[in-house]
């Protein structure tokens, strides 16, 4: 399988005044299509600056970012800005929905964003909703869905179209337990249809359905879990660990 996102040797350090911030240290990382990586770590050791570099909403100050093979600093500004429309998700903890649109139309914006046509988006939004069993919800605004049911349009909306990265901030974190754990088998079964996934998340139980468990301390990976096979048995019963 090929790498969908490779960090190599990734540093970002951060001007606080007349301070330096080592937010990032050196971090390698490979991502393969069809894996999840979860990031942990305390607060403030660099999950958040690894996901923003990861989906390149920030340069790194030295290392190398390659996204489907792509190094990202080598592109031009306009590339850049297109990978991350078409090829990059990203779902965060308070969802981002907008109000005023339908489940659809929240998952159908990104490609018509993009130029898609409204009948072509439309109908891969739609595609994307019944994927993660929302299909009989397409018309209803946010303000009527559960709080489960908002996560998962957001990961339609990020999964949508010809997306190869997903990238997750914390996206059980306003959800009960049952929901955080549907959100992560949900993300776990979208990179199993040929996406690669990185998801941060502060709960071991949750991080535990990810393939590789990587931690964070002070902008340096400190431990990682061994990358096990992918058990698709989880995608129907209970985590591994
Ligand atoms: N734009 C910025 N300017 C200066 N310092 C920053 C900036 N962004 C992050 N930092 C610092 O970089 C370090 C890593 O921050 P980051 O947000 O990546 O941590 P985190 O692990 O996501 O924390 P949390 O779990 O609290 O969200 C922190 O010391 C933070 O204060």
């Amino acid at each position: 399988m090929s790498d969908v996102l490779e960090l190599r040797r990734v540093s970002k350090t951060y001007l606080d005044g007349a301070d330096e911030v080592h937010a990032l240290h050196e971090v390698d990382l490979s991502v393969e299509t069809g894996k999840m990586v979860a990031v942990m770590g305390p607060s403030g050791s660099g999950k958040s600056t690894l996901l923003t570099i990861a989906g390149a909403l920030e340069s790194p100050t030295a290392g190398e970012v390659l996204v489907a093979g792509q190094s990202v600093s080598s592109m031009s500004r306009d590339d850049r800005a297109r990978l991350r429309r078409r090829a990059i998700g990203y779902v965060f903890q308070d969802f981002n929905l907008l109000p005023g649109l339908t489940a659809a139309e929240n998952v159908a914006l990104p490609l018509e964003l993009d130029g898609v046509s409204a009948g072509r988006a439309r109908a891969a939004g739609l595609r994307a909703l019944e994927e993660l069993g929302l299909a009989e919800r397409a018309s209803r605004f946010p303000d009527q869905l559960s709080g489960g049911e908002r996560q998962r349009v957001a990961i339609a909306r990020a999964v949508v179209g010809d997306r190869r990265l997903l990238l997750a901030d914390e996206p059980t974190g306003a959800l009960d337990s049952a929901n955080g754990e549907a959100v992560m088998r949900l993300m776990l079964a979208a990179c199993r249809r040929g996406l690669a996934a990185v998801v941060v998340t502060h709960d071991a139980q949750l991080a535990s359905w990810a393939d590789q468990v990587v931690f964070l301390r002070d902008g340096r990976i400190a431990d990682r879990t061994a990358a096990r096979p992918g058990p698709d048995s989880l995608l129907t019963g209970e985590p591994a660990r």
